[in-house]
């Protein structure tokens, strides 16, 4: 019989709800702590670089917040209180797309990936708040769209769908439809990979696979 007594608090450090779906789907619980950081000071690093300083910075961000609220972990408490962090952004040849800033930009984004390969980059950062330790790790993966036509992309930014989105797209929504392969994980393209946030736990000392045992 496996110890249930050891039960994770997430502080999720992010408005997404497909973070908030992933940890949902993984029977987590958690409390949203979005971070509100102001991402442009890292726009001039390469894609890979930028989401490893963005999630970091988030999870910073939160800490900063809670410590101006004087929050106190409840004691005793042996239990782990991370904050959890990530960013994705799409990497064409090199360039950083994130979330377009209007339909315009949508539909150029959305032609420019049309029918050839992209990558996807997502850094998930965890900040251990008993130990004062972050931890990051980035994954990637390769997307390819389908040849789609200009009208096609055009009807499916009037869903709303792509606005929040890096690239424009949600391969988990009604953008699957434009994807031919995704070659890595699926997850990261989505934003949140749960194999990289159980090895993440793993490093800081939470080897148990991320179960719910807290299920009602
Ligand atoms: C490529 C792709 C991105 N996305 C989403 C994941 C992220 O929510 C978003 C990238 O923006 P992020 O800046 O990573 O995240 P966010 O602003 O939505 O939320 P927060 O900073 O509060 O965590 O794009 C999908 O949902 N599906 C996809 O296929």
């Amino acid at each position: 019989m496996k110890n249930d007594s050891i039960r994770i608090h997430w502080l999720l450090g992010s408005s997404s709800q497909r973070r908030q779906a992933i940890l949902d789907m993984l029977g987590q619980t958690y409390h949203i702590r979005p971070s509100h950081l102001d991402e442009s000071f890292a726009k001039d690093y390469p894609p890979e670089k930028q989401v490893k300083l963005l999630a970091e910075a988030k999870a910073h961000a939160v800490y900063q917040q809670l410590q101006e609220e004087h929050f106190l972990i409840p004691t005793p408490n042996h239990q782990p209180w991370w904050i959890v962090t990530a960013d994705t952004l799409v990497d064409l040849d090199g360039t950083a797309i994130g979330k377009p800033s209007d339909a315009n930009e949508a539909l150029a984004t959305l032609m420019a990936l049309s029918g050839r390969s992209h990558l996807v980059w997502t850094c998930i950062a965890i900040y251990d708040l008993k130990n004062h330790l972050l931890v990051s790790e980035t994954d990637c993966a390769k997307v390819t769209f389908a040849n789609i036509q200009r009208e096609d992309f055009v009807r499916y930014i009037a869903t709303g769908e792509p606005l929040d989105k890096a690239g424009a797209y949600a391969a988990q929504g009604m953008g699957a439809q434009f994807i031919e392969k995704v070659e890595g994980d699926f997850f990261t393209v989505m934003g949140l990979s749960p194999r990289v946030l159980w090895s993440l736990a793993k490093r800081i000392g939470y080897q148990e696979p991320l179960f719910s045992t807290f299920k009602s």
